[in-house]
């Protein structure tokens, strides 16, 4: 039975309510195949196109453990790429035998908004996208330049396609696939494509949200971050909701037409959302014209220097340049004033794990940095502990220290670490035997072989978490954190 149903909202238009009470930790809604799954432009070369199994070109730590399937193209048209020939038939039958002729004449790759488009027209599901989904036709139009590009993708979708709607039609359902579209993510959380579907889509947002979409291949779940009463409405969050208000709300309004009026962008509280206070530690958020201090009320300054830090560390973190990441991380650190929770600090972070430490196999490094993370700034940001960001870090965490071979043993720390994951898995996650629950399932069992290998007594091998004494080995850690940030702001 449907724990949910859509109705009415109070923030408008419609939106997703519980019809019973749902415990946190606990799945709200799950679709196996969502309507519309598609690798985004960057990833059509490794990621299915059916089941959007991913073959990343750089290691990642789910690679490691569970192997990349080889993915071969589509001899039509050479566009669309599968991990088998199952998952090839089915999306033949399904869709592709609709667009393989198209993308195999086209020049250059059609966006991905416009396959996606085409791909819900391909299986007759606008009338009911038309009629559930908001497009906000009107306000595009208001924007000369960017309703040029939608009129012309529109288009575009239209005649590719080979619809017999509309034009019209068609461009209101250019601009619904738009408005509800979700980026799909990998079970790390790395953005790989665009999915679309008019249940998922009916859930509106929220900075401080109940609720957290996840995805595994193309399977799509939302679990519950706390426990929602009966009849209350399901809130995810549409941005990155650990960037500070005037971020969260531009990117609010310029892709979903709304200024978000929820209680943390009414009365923003917290370190995420504002600077610090030099005298007594407290914390000030950008008002109208002056930054006060939540505890004493005197003016923060908040110089022309740090817009200008700010803007450059955000144009870093979109870029490649890991220098100029780094750079602006250690400017971040120096800034007295910039919490450590304001981003874009912690994105840097990851972003330099991510796009360098890890391909150039710099494990001592991606560690410093990600210990930073998943230690200071993981608990502000995702306070419940089975929160899926939080348990994916733990376990990144634990892998990045079974790299390092400097002659320390983290053994402990990695047996505490791996022993979280395993049991918050079944709240973050799900069901443990699939998916990120099963590689996590899996490296624990491979980890306790290899400890109870060795020749010294390892007694904590199969203790609870709890029971293992890991406060002394951990202390060692945040030594090592503490010394690094000392680092950063020299
Ligand atoms: C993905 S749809 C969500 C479902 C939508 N409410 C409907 O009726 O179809 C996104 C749109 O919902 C509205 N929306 C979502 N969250 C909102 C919020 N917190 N406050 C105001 N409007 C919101 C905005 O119009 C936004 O463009």
């Amino acid at each position: 039975m449907s724990k949910v149903a859509r109705r009415p909202s109070p923030r408008g238009g419609h939106g997703l309510f519980t019809t019973t009470a749902i415990p946190a930790g606990t799945q709200i809604l799950s679709i196996p195949k969502p309507l519309v799954t598609i690798p985004d432009d960057a990833h059509l070369q490794n990621t299915c196109s059916n089941c959007l199994h991913h073959a990343p070109d750089t290691p990642s730590v789910l690679t490691t453990y569970s192997p990349t399937r080889k993915l071969s193209a589509c001899l039509g048209c050479k566009v669309a790429k599968y991990c088998g020939k199952e998952c090839q038939a089915e999306d033949w039958k399904r869709v592709h035998k609709h667009e393989c002729k198209n993308f195999a004449k086209l020049p250059r790759t059609l966006p991905g908004s416009v396959r996606a488009a085409m791909r819900v027209l391909m299986q007759n599901a606008e009338e009911r996208v038309l009629a559930e989904c908001v497009g906000h036709v009107d306000k595009f139009q208001a924007e000369g330049k960017r309703w040029e590009v939608v009129f012309i993708m529109g288009k575009g979708v239209h005649g590719y396609s080979g619809t017999k709607r509309g034009e019209e039609e068609v461009r209101r359902l250019y601009c619904a696939v738009l408005v509800n579209s979700i980026t799909l993510v990998t079970e790390t959380f790395d953005p790989i494509g665009i999915a679309f579907d008019p249940l998922a889509a009916s859930i509106n947002h929220d900075c401080t949200p109940n609720a957290v979409m996840l995805f595994s291949g193309r399977a799509l779940q939302v679990r519950a971050l706390e426990d929602i009463p009966a009849n209350s409405e399901v809130l995810i969050s549409y941005t990155d909701n650990t960037a500070p208000r005037e971020r969260r709300q531009l990117e609010l309004a310029e892709k979903y037409f709304f200024t978000c009026a929820c209680a943390r962008c009414t009365s923003p509280s917290g370190p995420m959302d504002g600077f610090l206070c030099a005298v007594c530690g407290g914390v000030g958020i950008p008002g109208r014209d002056a930054v006060m201090c939540n505890k004493c009320s005197r003016n923060i300054p908040v110089t022309a220097d740090m817009e200008i830090l700010e803007q450059e560390s955000w144009a870093a973190l979109h870029s490649t340049d890991t220098e100029g990441m780094m750079a602006g991380l250690k400017a971040l650190h120096k800034t007295p004033g910039w919490p450590l929770s304001r981003q874009p600090l912690s994105a840097l972070h990851l972003a330099l794990v991510q796009g360098g430490y890890i391909p150039a196999g710099d494990w001592q490094k991606a560690l410093l940095h990600y210990l930073l993370v998943y230690l200071r700034l993981d608990p502000i940001f995702y306070p419940q502990r089975f929160h899926p960001v939080r348990v994916v870090h733990g376990f990144t965490l634990a892998n990045l220290f079974l790299q390092i071979t400097d002659g320390s043993d983290y053994g402990k720390v990695v047996w505490g670490l791996l022993c979280e994951c395993a049991a918050q898995v079944p709240r973050s996650h799900g069901d443990g035997s699939v998916g990120f629950g099963e590689v996590v399932a899996r490296k624990k069992e491979e980890i306790k072989r290899d400890l109870e290998k060795e020749e010294r007594t390892r007694e904590w091998v199969g203790m609870r978490l709890e029971d293992i004494g890991l406060e002394a080995e951990m202390k060692r850690v945040v030594g090592m954190v503490e010394g690094f940030v000392k680092e950063l702001k020299r």
